[in-house]
């Protein structure tokens, strides 16, 4: 049996990851944190300031943190002086953030880390990957719309799609939106953030080349496949040696 605990358990995919482990006969749900203290599925919610006596006590083999930024590099932290492993879904880390996880992981404590643990968004990416390295010379533009909660722009998932195209189509500037005499388009990568009402999560990459528009569009319904990937992770991650994985890794597509 794997225990697990929530850092953001009752946020919106704190609360959908544990609902999955609740109903999986493999997994125990031994208690959250969050800001503020609470109870789901009968197990105590802990105050942000007491992760470290949380960790002591409830003695978790995995930690998921769906939280933000700031707050999730605390969290892995004080996981990391544990010495339990982390599943991390949080997005919007600054490069100096990115940092310390990497500095408070490699060598002390296994780790997945993905901007999105949807098994199609993964899929989607090594798709993206292929058109950006056959259509490297095509006007590419990213769109992404998220529910009017969402905090971080571009998202993670958004940022990691940049990433792959300048991998393959050779580094292009970002372009945020665009408004009023813009001028002959460049060697640009176009970015457009969508904010509104309760979508789950929508990411579309645009190849544009002449007479012809290639667009690969992956559409999240139910947060529910995120959690899936993240219940997966969970369980592959117990037990590995210290460093930072990725889903490539949880579904035996690395190489
Ligand atoms: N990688 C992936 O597949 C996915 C990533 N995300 C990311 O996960 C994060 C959370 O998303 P949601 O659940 O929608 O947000 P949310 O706002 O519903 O939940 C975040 C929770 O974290 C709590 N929190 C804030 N500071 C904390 C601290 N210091 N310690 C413990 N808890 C703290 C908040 O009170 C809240 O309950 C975001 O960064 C989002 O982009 C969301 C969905 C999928
Ligand atoms: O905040 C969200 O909701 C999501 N965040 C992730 C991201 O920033 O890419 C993944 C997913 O799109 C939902």
């Amino acid at each position: 049996m794997t225990k697990i605990a929530i850092c953001g358990a009752l946020g919106r995919m704190g609360k959908t990851i544990a609902t999955l482990i609740d109903e999986d006969p493999a997994l125990e749900f031994v208690g959250g944190v969050d800001v503020g203290e609470g109870t789901l599925f009968g197990k105590r919610v802990v105050s942000s300031d007491d992760i470290d006596i949380f960790l002591a006590e409830d003695k978790p083999d995995v930690l998921i943190d769906f939280t933000i930024a700031g707050a999730a590099v605390k969290n892995i932290q004080a996981a990391s002086k544990a010495g339990i492993a982390v599943v991390v879904g949080t997005t919007g880390f600054s490069e100096e953030q990115k940092e310390e996880n990497r500095n408070n992981i490699e060598g002390t404590i296994p780790a997945v880390i993905s901007t999105n643990f949807s098994v199609g968004v993964n899929i989607f990416w090594k798709l993206v990957r292929e058109a950006a390295k056959q259509l490297s010379d095509y006007d590419i533009e990213v769109t992404e719309a998220h529910h009017h909660f969402k905090k971080d722009a571009p998202s993670g998932t958004a940022k990691t799609i940049l990433e792959i195209i300048k991998e393959e189509a050779g580094d292009r500037e970002e372009m945020y939106g665009r408004e009023g005499m813009v001028g002959e388009r460049g060697k640009e990568i176009g970015v457009h953030v969508i904010r509104g009402g309760d979508i789950v999560g929508d990411h579309s990459v645009m190849f544009a080349g002449n007479n012809e528009v290639i667009e690969l569009s992956h559409r999240a319904y139910d947060r529910a496949v995120f959690a899936h990937g993240v219940i997966r992770s969970a369980k592959w991650i117990a037990g590995k040696k210290p460093g930072i994985y990725t889903m490539d890794d949880v579904l035996g597509l690395s190489g």
